[in-house]
């Protein structure tokens, strides 16, 4: 897979919020996000997933690569932890959750309600449902948020197993997960730092 994003401008509300992001992703490449809280990470990688349109430039080798995973977990909470994993595998054509159990530790939990799990157990069965898409690009906002340090291990472990599968991942995160990853700031890309810049000037 190869992933290029070039000149992108994205927005909320038809405002842009980063301009001129260029960036290329490799198979085995993981590339975090940094900035400041509301710089615009997760504007840009839900542009990168495609669940918003870019107001400008291009992204390209996203299609049908890309599996997203957001603040909401996005689990259905009357199914069971093996439900929701088998459901998910079903519709992206994968068959053994198997792995995916194992790698988040949720052996011990596959017939627990998925609204009845803890809140760091649910991130991690939306950590697993990625390893049951089979997609090679993993778009990932804030994952670690409510993982212990002993799940913020086993997620880093998942994402070096997914590299080195010839997988990638763009991840937002203000952690140090401990991998091997390449990092872009946002921060000069902010669309409006000039504006923002001139109107305080306006009141000094
Ligand atoms: N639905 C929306 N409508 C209008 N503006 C929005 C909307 N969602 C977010 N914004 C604004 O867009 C800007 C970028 O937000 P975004 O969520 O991309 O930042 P972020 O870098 O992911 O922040 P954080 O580190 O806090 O998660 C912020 O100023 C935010 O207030």
């Amino acid at each position: 897979m190869e992933l290029q994003v070039t000149d992108l401008v994205v927005g909320r509300g038809g405002v842009p919020v980063l301009a001129g992001v260029s960036f290329d992703l490799h198979a085995g490449q993981t590339l975090v996000l940094r900035g400041p809280n509301g710089s615009g990470k997760t504007t840009l990688l839900r542009t990168v997933a495609g669940l918003q349109p870019p107001m400008g430039g291009r992204v390209q080798g996203g299609e049908d690569q890309v599996a997203y995973a957001a603040h909401a977990d996005g689990l259905k909470a009357a199914l069971s932890v093996a439900e929701n994993l088998r459901f998910w595998a079903a519709v992206f054509g994968q068959r053994d959750i198997d792995p995916a159990l194992r790698a988040f530790d949720l052996e011990g939990l596959t017939d627990r309600r998925a609204g009845q799990l803890s809140a760091g157990q649910k991130r991690r069965l939306g950590l697993a449902r990625l390893m049951v898409t089979g997609r090679p690009l993993w778009v990932l906002d804030e994952p670690t948020v409510s993982l212990d340090t002993a799940s913020v291990a086993l997620f880093a472990d998942a994402v070096r197993a997914h590299m080195a599968a010839g997988g990638a991942a763009l991840i937002a995160t203000h952690i140090d997960l401990g991998l091997e990853a390449d990092v872009l700031d946002v921060t000069p890309y902010r669309a409006h730092a000039l504006d923002v810049a001139a109107a305080d000037e306006a009141f000094l």
